[in-house]
């Protein structure tokens, strides 16, 4: 019988462009595991576009329907790839790090820059003039309070990144 109290998923979160769902797809193969993007769990439940759900209600719309959507992963050996907004979720952070490891990738801001040009038209689920810089400094602090892990991933590539995390988790649970 499954031990439902096992910790055997991990959980991407960091900002948009830090490379959760490139990295995410990359980790699963390594090692063994299934992998689920909730961005595209979202967009397949409601038949549209993280932009269209936003254009059409407004990113707090977004922000329920992502809870909802992370709130119902109940499945085990995962790799998670996160939206970038889900750590404004506590129901949806706490139901994550009941089964999985909940690691942070935390990219510069300016090599986030660099990689997200389409800062208006990604689906950044933000206040309306919102800027790159205000939102970084207020999700920093929530990553920080849910992070188990925090891979700093400066300008490495995603293989490098990969690395990385793979080694954080070995550390993680010992020799
Ligand atoms: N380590 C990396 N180095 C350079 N570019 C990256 C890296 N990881 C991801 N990218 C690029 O940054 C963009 C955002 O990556 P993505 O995986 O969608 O991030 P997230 O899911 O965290 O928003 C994509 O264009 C991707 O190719
Ligand atoms: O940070 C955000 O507000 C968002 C990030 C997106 O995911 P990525 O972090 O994978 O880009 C997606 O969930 C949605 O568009 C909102
Ligand atoms: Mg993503």
């Amino acid at each position: 019988m499954e031990n439902n109290s096992v910790k055997d998923n991990i959980v991407l979160i960091g900002m948009p462009g830090t490379g959760k769902s490139t990295v995410g797809i990359l980790l699963a193969k390594a090692l063994g595991k299934d992998f689920v993007d909730s961005d595209i769990l979202i967009q397949v439940r409601e038949g549209k576009t993280l932009q269209q759900i936003m254009d059409e209600n407004d990113y707090l719309h977004l922000r329920d329907i992502e809870e909802s959507v992370l709130t119902s992963i109940d499945g085990h050996h995962l790799v998670i790839a996160t939206g970038g907004s889900a750590v404004y979720s506590e129901a949806a952070m706490n139901h994550l790090r009941h089964h999985g490891i909940i690691i942070y990738l935390d990219t510069p801001l300016p090599e986030l820059r660099q990689r997200i040009t389409d800062y208006d038209t990604r689906g950044i689920a933000r206040r309306p003039n919102q800027s790159f810089e205000e939102l970084y400094a207020e999700r920093t602090a929530l990553y920080r309070r849910y992070a188990d892990i925090t891979v700093s991933t400066g300008n490495a590539s995603a293989e490098e990144v990969l690395n990385s995390t793979r080694q954080s988790l070995t550390d993680r649970s010992g020799p």
